[in-house]
């Protein structure tokens, strides 16, 4: 242990071990059949095989004219066809050109095409190609891109638009993708009303709600919204009880020190219930549980808090749990546009902006701060020890690698 760890409190990277074995203990290994429209989002659960050449016949890749590359001896050709796209070429007929366009199928015999703009037609129609032509020109050989058998997507391929595309190339209509995960999402703390309704003394806005239920639904989850728990043991029991038929159970707030927990109670009542301390800012507190067999997970209630847990935590065990094999977001090494002094027990993501092709921080770093968050281009991590002098690399993750 380095002078800097503070004893008691668990690295993120053993965080997410854990929650990433948990997750492969409790896979959702139910599929389904879904049409591409509906697939938007969904993780493969049977691997994509080609089952046609792509493209499926030569075609052009330019507007212009096909021929036998041995046939131009300088002497203009006479345009013998025209070949549109969609149509099916005869063969070329021995010292003659097709007129052909991009995309159209290349006609048997022909082995370059030259772009129109690098020919002349003369008056009798003949063409006249000037520049140095090279075999296979402009031609799009088939199966350039797949061959038939290719596995093209594999088991555990998020299926975003290009994956979309391209199972629509190959003419899949329908794709094999494991069930949505059903995430029950909970909000705990008495001081939490809705929007909508007007703030009492010392009441602030459920923000964690809005902010969870809909990123979940962009990670393909069902989302179970179960509004705010009640401040009584009872009830509580009774509205874990009533979740019996979600994947994860997902609370935010009441996992600090706080006197009234009835969330922790009645899952150590009926399940079981771990209290983590993480090395991370922020979002220390951190629970994993279950309730009656159903695992519960919850996190920090402050916004930022829940922000940069549910973004580097909850989000890889729920993909992992629906069988995304790539589950981590992608950083990059940038140069600090500032200067961090004091080297701090917990590892820090900071809300923080590339500008000038440096990362520069939000000056509110503040756990119960969200507008900082929507400023901000990413999350600036700083590791556990460190103390950084302006330009000193640093991992930048953007949030487009978390939101989606
Ligand atoms: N004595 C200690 N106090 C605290 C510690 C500690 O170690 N010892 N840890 C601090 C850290 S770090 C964090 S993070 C928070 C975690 O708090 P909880 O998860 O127990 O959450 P609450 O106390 O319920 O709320 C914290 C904060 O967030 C606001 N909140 C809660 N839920 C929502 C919501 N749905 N929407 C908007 N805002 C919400 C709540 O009003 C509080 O202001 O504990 C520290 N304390
Ligand atoms: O971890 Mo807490 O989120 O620092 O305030």
């Amino acid at each position: 242990m380095s002078g800097c760890d503070q004893p008691g409190l668990l690295p993120v990277e053993a965080a997410l071990e854990r929650l990433l074995a948990m997750a492969d203990a409790a896979p959702i290994n139910q599929t389904e059949s879904v049409t591409l429209e509906q697939a938007d989002g969904r993780v493969l659960a049977e691997g994509l095989i080609s089952s046609l050449d792509l493209p499926p016949w030569a075609n052009s890749a330019m507007d212009g004219y096909a021929l036998r590359l041995a046939d131009w001896q300088g002497e203009p050709l006479p345009v013998s066809q025209r070949i549109l796209a969609g149509t099916l070429p005869s063969a070329l007929e021995p010292g003659t050109c097709a007129r052909i366009f991009t995309g159209a199928p290349l006609p048997a015999g022909a082995d370059v095409v030259e772009m129109q703009e690098n020919v002349q037609l003369g008056d009798d129609q003949r063409v006249s190609f000037s520049q140095g032509m090279r075999f296979g020109q402009n031609v799009r050989a088939q199966g350039q891109e797949t061959k038939v058998g290719d596995c093209v997507l594999p088991v555990g391929t998020r299926l975003g638009p290009i994956e979309l595309g391209l199972a629509a190339s190959l003419g899949a209509d329908r794709l094999v993708v494991y069930r949505r995960a059903r995430v029950a999402v909970l909000s705990t703390g008495d001081e939490l009303i809705e929007p909508g309704q007007v703030l009492g003394p010392g009441q602030i806005y459920n923000s964690n709600r809005r902010l969870l239920c809909a990123w979940l639904q962009r990670l393909g989850c069902e989302v179970i919204d179960a509004g705010i728990l009640a401040d009584d043991l009872q009830l509580t029991r009774d509205a874990l009880a009533a979740l019996d038929d979600v994947d994860l159970i997902l609370s935010t707030g009441g996992v600090s020190v706080g006197e009234a927990d009835f969330l922790g109670a009645a899952l150590r009542e009926e399940g079981e219930l771990a209290l983590w301390k993480l090395a991370i800012k922020p979002g220390k507190p951190l629970t994993f549980g279950a309730f009656r067999g159903v695992p519960v997970l919850g996190l920090p209630g402050n916004p930022a808090s829940t922000l940069v847990t549910f973004g580097l935590l909850a989000r890889p065990y729920l993909l992992r749990r629906m069988g995304a094999s790539k589950v981590e977001p992608l950083g990059f090494p940038m140069p600090a546009g500032f200067v961090w002094s004091h080297a701090g027990h917990r590892r820090e993501y900071v809300r923080a902006r590339i500008e000038n092709g440096r990362v520069v921080m939000h000056p509110n770093q503040s756990s119960g701060v969200l507008r900082s968050a929507s400023w901000a281009e990413g999350l600036a991590e700083i590791l556990e020890g460190k103390t950084l002098a302006e330009g000193d690399s640093l991992r930048f993750i953007p949030m487009s690698e978390i939101l989606g």
